[in-house]
């Protein structure tokens, strides 16, 4: 098994080549994800719950920037799970699931990734021959970043528009061959490959796929919600927003993905403030840890206490999707609209703050937080692709608000689902809500402000599962990160407060005590909070985050393995563009090493013995 750094003669991937990480990235996914082949033969994970264990894969230290194979577990199997109907499901999941097949999720365009009803490849039925002819009719049609599709996936899930007797049935899934399994070579009419460097995420190998007429069968249409005869009729989904269910699911994901990130930069941040001392409290006194600063307790502090509220969120949330699924199956899509809501809404806020607290976790650490090998940078990089992908976070926010100012206008003549009820209570106090400063009445106090905007989401607090279940000490340490939760964010939303509560100016000014009095009990807690994340040095990958605190040695250790210390000079930069994006961002595409070559080694290599099981 390959060790977790070493790679190119022991040169940490910082220092690798574009294409050295596509290469590296291969080897590590190839080896790590025959450990979940080996677990699914010993019946350790199964094609329902891989959840965990890939998403365990992929946060890890093996696979920090990525993974050519993630879509094929994030995105290609759920499409076939939730799109596919049996018949389907019975052909494809079972070389998915053992990855004699590798697959991507091909949605969005160059021209397109928000509005895909406006997508422009196109599927087109032909009757006489029972086949759909696949076509991109503009460059701004090409599909644009499904991750691996660049040289690694040899299927993908296509969406575009459905056309059949010369109708057009809007948006549909497609699975669908893009290389042969054999040579791995693009098949004729594709034109495919990777899209060039990035913030983040260089490893994932996101592409580029144009279709020339390709033509595919009948029955490589998804066809569980809606269907196309061989005749060409066309059968719709009893919901016309079923075929998004691979989307909510992701975002439903990705909630939980961010509480991995998120602990992992404040336990790299808490322990550094730790052992890092600067400036003196008092003249003459030895210098201070920073973690006494009371600046600093309020950059870091409410990263811990978020991580544990994103954590009971995400579990709620998972709890209400595979709920509203079993709903769908027996027909019942009455949840479907809040499922949904509640999912744009929770990926939205939870990418958005986690985005905003990494990088003032890196912040905190000074200087040290901007080396690369601190691993906060590599972690901001991550999340804040987090923002854009699945449903860039202002448009997602967009659907949230259009629920629940549709739920308003029906609040007197529908049940409401439970996610909302809270608004029935917040309307019936007709506003006059009496505040006071305590975790309940700053959550009531929200719940005051959405009923008046119907655009901010409420938080659920588990107080009550947490006081079943935890030590009275535990508990105590629980409800200070509560309270801190509640009081920081009532104290960023103030002006909200203000406007549409009785808040005074008096219990503002003893919520400000009250928050600080809060950060300064929580002091004593800090670093057993994050070592209670229980992230191993692997998996933190920091110099300034490790358990053992040697944080100085640790960063010289990893500077001397820059090739620069060995070396004179290394690679030049990239050249600027002309405003032409579309023609120029492909220029650019094709400019990447990777396109240079139709089949890259670790195909042959790798990739195909892990495929044929050789492995
Ligand atoms: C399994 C292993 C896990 C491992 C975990 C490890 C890692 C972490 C996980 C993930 C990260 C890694 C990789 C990420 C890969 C990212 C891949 C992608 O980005 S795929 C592409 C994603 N693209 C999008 O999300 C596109 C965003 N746009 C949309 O979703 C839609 O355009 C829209 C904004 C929702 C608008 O759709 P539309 O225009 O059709 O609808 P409207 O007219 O606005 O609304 C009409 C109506 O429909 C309702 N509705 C909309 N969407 C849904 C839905 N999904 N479900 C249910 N209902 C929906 C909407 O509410 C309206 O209802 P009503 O008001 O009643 O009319
Ligand atoms: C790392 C990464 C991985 C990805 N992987 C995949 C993948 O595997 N498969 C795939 O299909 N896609 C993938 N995507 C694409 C991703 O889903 C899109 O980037 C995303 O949906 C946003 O679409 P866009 O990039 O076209 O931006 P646009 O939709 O053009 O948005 C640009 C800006 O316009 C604003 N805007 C757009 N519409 C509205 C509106 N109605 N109201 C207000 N503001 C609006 C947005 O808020 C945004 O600020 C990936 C993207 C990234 C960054």
């Amino acid at each position: 098994m390959l060790s977790k750094r070493e790679v190119f003669d022991g040169v940490p991937e910082e220092y690798l080549s574009h294409k050295e990480r596509y290469e590296n990235a291969i080897r590590n996914s190839v080896v790590a994800f025959s450990l979940v082949r080996k677990m699914q033969e010993e019946g350790k994970t199964s094609i329902n719950n891989y959840r965990d264990v890939v998403g365990g894969l992929l946060g890890s230290s093996v696979l920090r920037d990525g993974s050519p194979l993630g879509l094929h577990y994030i995105m290609f199997m759920p499409a076939i799970l939730n799109q596919a109907n049996e018949e389907q499901q019975e052909k494809w999941l079972p070389r998915a699931w053992n990855c004699s097949i590798i697959g991507s999720y091909a949605q969005t365009e160059l021209g397109h990734g928000t509005f895909i009803r406006g997508l422009e490849t196109t599927a087109t039925y032909d009757a006489a021959t029972k086949q759909f002819v696949l076509h991109s009719p503009t460059l701004t049609a090409y599909k644009w970043w499904p991750g691996g599709l660049g040289q690694t996936a040899n299927y993908c899930i296509v969406v575009a528009q459905l056309y059949t007797k010369g109708q057009c049935h809007g948006i549909h899934s497609f699975i669908i061959q893009v290389r042969d399994e054999e040579t791995h070579m693009p098949l004729p009419g594709i034109k495919i490959g990777e899209i060039g460097a990035k913030l983040g995420l260089n490893a994932v190998n996101n592409g580029f796929l144009g279709f020339d007429n390709y033509r595919i069968p009948r029955t490589n249409m998804l066809m569980k919600h809606a269907q196309v005869l061989e005749d060409g009729t066309y059968v719709k989904s009893r919901h016309s927003k079923l075929n998004y269910g691979a989307m909510v699911f992701v975002r439903v994901v990705i909630v939980f993905d961010m509480v991995n990130y998120l602990s992992k930069a404040v336990t790299i941040a808490t322990r550094f403030s730790a052992v890092r001392r600067q400036c003196q409290l008092k003249a003459g006194e030895t210098e201070c840890q920073i973690l006494d600063y009371v600046t600093q307790q309020h950059k870091l502090f409410v990263s811990i206490a978020a991580a544990h509220a994103f954590r009971i969120t995400a579990n709620k949330l998972w709890l209400t999707f595979n709920e509203v699924n079993e709903q769908l199956v027996e027909g019942n899509l009455q949840r479907l609209p809040e499922l949904h809501a509640l999912a744009c809404c929770l990926k939205a806020v939870t990418t958005a703050d986690t985005a905003a607290c990494v990088e003032r976790c890196r912040l905190a650490c000074g200087g040290h937080g901007y080396m690369m090998s601190s691993s906060l940078p590599l972690t901001y990089g991550l999340v804040t692709a987090a923002c854009t992908y699945e449903g860039e976070n202002t448009v997602l926010l967009l659907q949230t608000a259009r629920f629940l100012v549709k739920t308003y206008q029906q609040l007197d003549s529908k049940a409401l689902t439970p996610t909302v009820a809270y608004l029935k209570t917040a309307a019936a106090e007709r506003f006059c809500v009496g505040w006071s400063n305590t975790t309940e009445g700053i959550i009531r106090g929200f719940q005051v402000v959405a009923m008046r905007v119907i655009i901010m989401s409420t938080f659920n607090e588990e107080v009550q599962e947490m006081s079943r279940t935890v030590s009275p000490q535990l508990k105590e340490v629980l409800h200070q990160l509560v309270d801190l939760y509640c009081t920081y964010w009532a104290l960023e939303k103030l002006s909200d407060l203000l406007l549409y509560t009785p808040i005074s100016q008096k219990e503002v000014e003893s919520l400000r005590l009250r928050y600080e009095e809060t950060l300064t009990n929580l002091r004593p807690n800090a670093v057993g909070l994050v070592d209670a994340f229980d992230l191993r040095d692997e998996m933190l990958q920091s110099t300034l985050g490790s358990y053992d605190g040697r944080v100085y040695e640790r960063l010289m250790e990893e500077a001397m393995k820059s090739p620069l210390n060995a070396e004179p000079m290394l690679q030049s930069t990239l050249g600027s563009y002309d405003g032409r994006v579309y023609e120029r961002l492909m220029e650019e595409a094709m400019k990447s090493p990777l396109n240079a070559e139709p089949v890259n080694y670790t195909f042959h290599k790798y990739l195909k013995p892990f495929m044929q099981g050789k492995l």
